[in-house]
Protein backbone atom coordinates (compact mmCIF):
# COMPACT_ATOMS: atom_id res chain seq x y z
CA UNK A 1 0.00 0.00 0.00
CA UNK A 2 1.29 3.56 -0.88
CA UNK A 3 2.34 4.90 2.18
CA UNK A 4 0.28 8.15 2.24
CA UNK A 5 -2.59 5.49 2.44
CA UNK A 6 -2.07 4.27 5.73
CA UNK A 7 -2.01 8.15 6.88
CA UNK A 8 -4.18 10.70 7.74
CA UNK A 9 -8.07 10.81 8.20
CA UNK A 10 -9.57 9.89 4.55
CA UNK A 11 -11.49 13.30 5.10
CA UNK A 12 -8.41 15.22 4.71
CA UNK A 13 -7.76 13.13 1.53
CA UNK A 14 -7.55 15.13 -1.80
CA UNK A 15 -9.89 14.14 -5.34
CA UNK A 16 -6.86 13.16 -6.65
CA UNK A 17 -5.79 10.91 -3.92
CA UNK A 18 -8.72 8.98 -3.82
CA UNK A 19 -9.30 8.63 -7.56
CA UNK A 20 -5.21 7.38 -7.31
CA UNK A 21 -6.18 4.99 -4.17
CA UNK A 22 -9.38 3.73 -6.40
CA UNK A 23 -6.69 3.03 -8.97
CA UNK A 24 -4.23 1.43 -7.00
CA UNK A 25 -7.39 -0.98 -5.32
CA UNK A 26 -8.60 -1.66 -9.01
CA UNK A 27 -5.17 -2.53 -10.85
CA UNK A 28 -4.37 -6.27 -11.01
CA UNK A 29 -0.93 -7.47 -8.85
CA UNK A 30 2.24 -8.85 -11.05
CA UNK A 31 1.42 -12.16 -9.55
CA UNK A 32 -2.15 -11.88 -11.05
CA UNK A 33 -0.77 -10.34 -14.32
CA UNK A 34 2.14 -13.31 -14.79
CA UNK A 35 -1.03 -15.74 -13.87
CA UNK A 36 -3.63 -14.36 -16.77
CA UNK A 37 -0.69 -14.24 -19.22
CA UNK A 38 0.02 -18.14 -18.23
CA UNK A 39 -3.68 -18.88 -18.29
CA UNK A 40 -4.24 -17.12 -21.92
CA UNK A 41 -1.38 -19.29 -23.16
CA UNK A 42 -0.55 -22.71 -24.39
CA UNK A 43 2.14 -24.36 -22.64
CA UNK A 44 5.70 -23.92 -23.41
CA UNK A 45 6.51 -27.27 -22.08
CA UNK A 46 4.69 -30.20 -20.90
CA UNK A 47 6.00 -33.71 -19.72
CA UNK A 48 3.06 -36.10 -20.07
CA UNK A 49 3.11 -39.45 -17.41
CA UNK A 50 7.57 -39.43 -17.96
CA UNK A 51 9.35 -41.98 -16.17
CA UNK A 52 13.24 -42.41 -16.76
CA UNK A 53 15.11 -45.68 -15.36
CA UNK A 54 19.44 -46.12 -15.17
CA UNK A 55 21.02 -49.34 -15.63
CA UNK A 56 23.29 -49.77 -12.68
CA UNK A 57 25.33 -53.07 -13.23
CA UNK A 58 22.62 -55.54 -13.66
CA UNK A 59 20.07 -53.66 -12.02
CA UNK A 60 17.74 -50.81 -13.04
CA UNK A 61 16.93 -47.83 -11.11
CA UNK A 62 13.56 -46.27 -11.58
CA UNK A 63 14.82 -42.43 -10.58
CA UNK A 64 11.56 -40.61 -12.12
CA UNK A 65 8.13 -42.53 -11.77
CA UNK A 66 5.63 -40.64 -13.71
CA UNK A 67 5.81 -36.59 -13.50
CA UNK A 68 3.08 -34.52 -15.13
CA UNK A 69 4.51 -30.74 -15.11
CA UNK A 70 2.87 -27.94 -17.31
CA UNK A 71 5.42 -24.28 -18.00
CA UNK A 72 3.38 -21.85 -19.38
CA UNK A 73 5.21 -18.25 -21.23
CA UNK A 74 6.73 -15.71 -18.35
CA UNK A 75 6.28 -18.41 -15.50
CA UNK A 76 9.01 -19.09 -12.74
CA UNK A 77 8.53 -22.85 -11.49
CA UNK A 78 10.67 -23.88 -8.69
CA UNK A 79 11.37 -27.70 -8.45
CA UNK A 80 11.94 -28.62 -4.45
CA UNK A 81 13.33 -31.61 -3.18
CA UNK A 82 15.93 -33.70 -1.22
CA UNK A 83 18.76 -34.54 -2.82
CA UNK A 84 18.79 -37.62 -4.97
CA UNK A 85 15.01 -37.34 -5.31
CA UNK A 86 15.47 -36.49 -9.13
CA UNK A 87 15.39 -32.67 -9.65
CA UNK A 88 18.20 -33.04 -12.05
CA UNK A 89 17.21 -36.09 -13.48
CA UNK A 90 14.07 -34.26 -14.72
CA UNK A 91 15.90 -31.11 -15.56
CA UNK A 92 18.10 -32.71 -18.44
CA UNK A 93 14.82 -34.29 -19.78
CA UNK A 94 13.54 -30.43 -19.90
CA UNK A 95 16.27 -28.99 -21.53
CA UNK A 96 16.31 -32.33 -24.32
CA UNK A 97 20.03 -33.18 -22.64
CA UNK A 98 18.27 -36.36 -22.00
CA UNK A 99 15.05 -38.64 -23.09
CA UNK A 100 12.60 -40.76 -20.68
CA UNK A 101 12.40 -44.10 -20.63
CA UNK A 102 8.64 -43.77 -20.69
CA UNK A 103 6.47 -40.81 -21.39
CA UNK A 104 6.29 -37.52 -23.67
CA UNK A 105 8.03 -34.86 -23.76
CA UNK A 106 6.90 -31.84 -25.85
CA UNK A 107 8.59 -28.34 -26.37
CA UNK A 108 5.72 -26.10 -27.46
CA UNK A 109 4.59 -28.40 -30.67
CA UNK A 110 8.06 -30.35 -30.83
CA UNK A 111 8.33 -34.23 -29.36
CA UNK A 112 11.77 -34.13 -27.44
CA UNK A 113 10.84 -37.93 -26.64
CA UNK A 114 10.92 -39.11 -29.95
CA UNK A 115 13.89 -36.22 -31.25
CA UNK A 116 17.71 -37.70 -31.56
CA UNK A 117 20.62 -35.30 -30.03
CA UNK A 118 21.03 -33.39 -33.26
CA UNK A 119 17.45 -32.18 -33.83
CA UNK A 120 17.28 -31.34 -29.56
CA UNK A 121 20.74 -30.04 -29.98
CA UNK A 122 19.32 -27.37 -32.33
CA UNK A 123 16.02 -26.54 -30.19
CA UNK A 124 18.71 -26.07 -27.32
CA UNK A 125 20.95 -23.61 -28.82
CA UNK A 126 17.77 -21.61 -30.29
CA UNK A 127 15.11 -21.59 -27.66
CA UNK A 128 16.74 -23.03 -24.01
CA UNK A 129 19.22 -21.36 -21.72
CA UNK A 130 21.06 -23.32 -18.97
CA UNK A 131 22.31 -21.85 -15.89
CA UNK A 132 24.50 -24.22 -13.27
CA UNK A 133 25.48 -23.51 -9.22
CA UNK A 134 28.95 -23.34 -10.55
CA UNK A 135 29.45 -20.26 -12.85
CA UNK A 136 30.25 -22.16 -15.69
CA UNK A 137 32.26 -18.69 -16.88
CA UNK A 138 35.65 -18.95 -19.13
CA UNK A 139 37.64 -17.63 -16.31
CA UNK A 140 39.93 -15.80 -18.87
CA UNK A 141 37.15 -13.96 -20.52
CA UNK A 142 35.72 -10.95 -19.53
CA UNK A 143 31.75 -10.54 -18.22
CA UNK A 144 31.33 -8.70 -21.68
CA UNK A 145 33.30 -11.66 -23.71
CA UNK A 146 31.55 -14.68 -21.94
CA UNK A 147 28.10 -13.03 -22.93
CA UNK A 148 29.24 -12.74 -26.33
CA UNK A 149 30.44 -16.06 -26.66
CA UNK A 150 26.81 -17.07 -25.86
CA UNK A 151 25.84 -14.88 -29.07
CA UNK A 152 28.68 -16.23 -31.41
CA UNK A 153 27.57 -20.00 -30.29
CA UNK A 154 23.89 -19.07 -30.99
CA UNK A 155 24.91 -17.94 -34.42
CA UNK A 156 24.02 -14.32 -33.61
CA UNK A 157 24.34 -11.78 -36.32
CA UNK A 158 27.66 -9.83 -35.40
CA UNK A 159 25.89 -6.30 -35.35
CA UNK A 160 23.60 -7.27 -32.72
CA UNK A 161 26.07 -8.68 -30.26
CA UNK A 162 27.45 -5.24 -28.46
CA UNK A 163 23.64 -4.06 -27.78
CA UNK A 164 22.66 -7.33 -26.81
CA UNK A 165 25.47 -7.87 -24.80
CA UNK A 166 25.54 -4.47 -22.87
CA UNK A 167 21.68 -4.52 -22.42
CA UNK A 168 21.67 -8.06 -20.64
CA UNK A 169 24.56 -6.91 -18.76
CA UNK A 170 22.70 -3.66 -17.54
CA UNK A 171 20.05 -6.08 -17.13
CA UNK A 172 21.56 -8.46 -14.46
CA UNK A 173 22.50 -5.04 -12.63
CA UNK A 174 26.79 -5.16 -13.96
CA UNK A 175 27.11 -2.48 -16.72
CA UNK A 176 29.87 -0.83 -14.93
CA UNK A 177 31.63 -4.03 -14.49
CA UNK A 178 31.13 -5.55 -17.79
CA UNK A 179 35.31 -5.68 -18.51
CA UNK A 180 36.12 -7.61 -15.28
CA UNK A 181 36.97 -10.85 -15.89
CA UNK A 182 35.31 -13.92 -13.25
CA UNK A 183 38.22 -13.78 -10.72
CA UNK A 184 37.57 -10.30 -10.37
CA UNK A 185 33.97 -10.43 -9.27
CA UNK A 186 31.87 -11.88 -6.44
CA UNK A 187 30.13 -15.05 -6.21
CA UNK A 188 26.79 -13.53 -6.94
CA UNK A 189 28.10 -11.01 -9.63
CA UNK A 190 29.39 -14.19 -11.22
CA UNK A 191 26.18 -15.80 -11.41
CA UNK A 192 24.74 -13.00 -12.74
CA UNK A 193 27.41 -12.63 -15.62
CA UNK A 194 26.15 -16.50 -15.76
CA UNK A 195 22.40 -15.80 -16.00
CA UNK A 196 23.32 -12.57 -18.66
CA UNK A 197 24.86 -15.26 -20.84
CA UNK A 198 21.92 -17.80 -20.87
CA UNK A 199 19.63 -15.46 -22.11
CA UNK A 200 21.85 -13.01 -24.37
CA UNK A 201 20.61 -15.47 -27.18
CA UNK A 202 16.69 -15.01 -26.05
CA UNK A 203 15.85 -18.48 -25.37
CA UNK A 204 12.08 -18.86 -23.92
CA UNK A 205 13.28 -21.13 -21.36
CA UNK A 206 16.05 -21.23 -18.27
CA UNK A 207 16.56 -23.96 -16.72
CA UNK A 208 18.66 -23.52 -13.53
CA UNK A 209 20.37 -26.30 -11.47
CA UNK A 210 20.41 -25.01 -7.71
CA UNK A 211 21.50 -21.31 -8.88
CA UNK A 212 21.58 -20.09 -5.52
CA UNK A 213 23.26 -23.01 -3.88
CA UNK A 214 26.97 -21.46 -3.33
CA UNK A 215 25.46 -18.15 -2.07
CA UNK A 216 24.89 -16.10 0.55
CA UNK A 217 21.16 -14.92 1.62
CA UNK A 218 21.86 -11.55 0.22
CA UNK A 219 23.70 -12.77 -2.67
CA UNK A 220 20.70 -15.22 -3.27
CA UNK A 221 17.59 -12.34 -2.79
CA UNK A 222 19.65 -10.19 -5.64
CA UNK A 223 19.74 -13.36 -7.68
CA UNK A 224 15.86 -13.69 -7.30
CA UNK A 225 15.12 -10.71 -8.18
CA UNK A 226 17.25 -10.54 -11.17
CA UNK A 227 15.36 -13.78 -12.17
CA UNK A 228 11.95 -12.06 -11.55
CA UNK A 229 13.21 -9.13 -13.66
CA UNK A 230 14.25 -11.42 -16.30
CA UNK A 231 10.37 -13.19 -16.56
CA UNK A 232 9.10 -9.63 -16.44
CA UNK A 233 11.10 -8.28 -19.49
CA UNK A 234 12.68 -11.22 -21.46
CA UNK A 235 9.42 -13.20 -22.40
CA UNK A 236 10.93 -16.30 -20.60
CA UNK A 237 10.01 -18.79 -18.52
CA UNK A 238 12.36 -20.34 -15.60
CA UNK A 239 12.39 -23.39 -14.32
CA UNK A 240 14.89 -23.98 -11.05
CA UNK A 241 15.70 -26.34 -8.57
CA UNK A 242 16.39 -25.40 -5.15
CA UNK A 243 16.52 -26.72 -1.14
CA UNK A 244 16.23 -22.95 0.40
CA UNK A 245 13.30 -22.77 1.33
CA UNK A 246 13.39 -19.04 1.78
CA UNK A 247 13.02 -18.23 -1.51
CA UNK A 248 9.76 -20.13 -2.39
CA UNK A 249 7.73 -16.94 -2.24
CA UNK A 250 8.99 -15.84 -5.46
CA UNK A 251 7.86 -18.87 -7.57
CA UNK A 252 4.58 -19.09 -9.45
CA UNK A 253 4.53 -22.48 -8.46
CA UNK A 254 6.80 -25.20 -6.56
CA UNK A 255 6.70 -28.71 -7.08
CA UNK A 256 7.88 -31.06 -4.43
CA UNK A 257 9.65 -33.67 -5.35
CA UNK A 258 10.15 -37.05 -3.00
CA UNK A 259 11.83 -40.22 -4.72
CA UNK A 260 10.67 -39.40 -8.16
CA UNK A 261 7.35 -38.28 -7.64
CA UNK A 262 5.78 -34.76 -7.16
CA UNK A 263 3.84 -34.46 -3.77
CA UNK A 264 2.16 -31.68 -2.71
CA UNK A 265 2.63 -28.91 -5.26
CA UNK A 266 1.45 -25.51 -5.02
N1 LIG B 1 23.29 -41.41 -15.30
C1 LIG B 1 22.90 -41.98 -14.15
N2 LIG B 1 23.15 -43.27 -13.91
C2 LIG B 1 22.77 -43.86 -12.78
N3 LIG B 1 22.10 -43.23 -11.78
C3 LIG B 1 21.82 -41.94 -11.95
C4 LIG B 1 22.20 -41.23 -13.14
N4 LIG B 1 21.79 -39.95 -13.04
C5 LIG B 1 21.18 -39.86 -11.84
N5 LIG B 1 21.20 -41.04 -11.19
C6 LIG B 1 20.63 -41.32 -9.86
O1 LIG B 1 19.34 -40.78 -9.82
C7 LIG B 1 19.05 -40.27 -8.53
C8 LIG B 1 18.55 -38.84 -8.66
O2 LIG B 1 19.63 -37.99 -9.06
P1 LIG B 1 19.42 -36.44 -9.34
O3 LIG B 1 20.76 -35.87 -9.64
O4 LIG B 1 18.36 -36.28 -10.35
O5 LIG B 1 18.87 -35.94 -7.92
P2 LIG B 1 18.69 -34.45 -7.38
O6 LIG B 1 17.33 -34.39 -6.77
O7 LIG B 1 18.99 -33.48 -8.46
O8 LIG B 1 19.81 -34.38 -6.28
P3 LIG B 1 20.73 -33.10 -5.82
O9 LIG B 1 19.79 -32.17 -5.11
O10 LIG B 1 21.73 -33.73 -4.91
O11 LIG B 1 21.33 -32.52 -7.06
C9 LIG B 1 20.32 -40.40 -7.72
O12 LIG B 1 20.20 -41.55 -6.90
C10 LIG B 1 21.39 -40.59 -8.76
O13 LIG B 1 22.44 -41.40 -8.28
Amino acid sequence: MLSWLSRGSSAAKTDEQQEARAKETDKPSAAANSAERARSSEPLLTVRNVERSFDVGSQKIKVLKGINLSLYPSQLVMLRGRSGSGKTTLMNLMGGLDTPTQGEIFFRDRPFHKWDDDKRTEVRRKDIGFIFQAFALMPLLSAYENVELSLRMANTPRSEWKSRITSCLDLVGLSKRMHHRPFELSGGEQQRVAIAKAIAHKPSLLLADEPTAELDSQMTAQIMQVFKEVVATENVSICMTTHDPTIMEVADHVYEMVDGVFVDNR
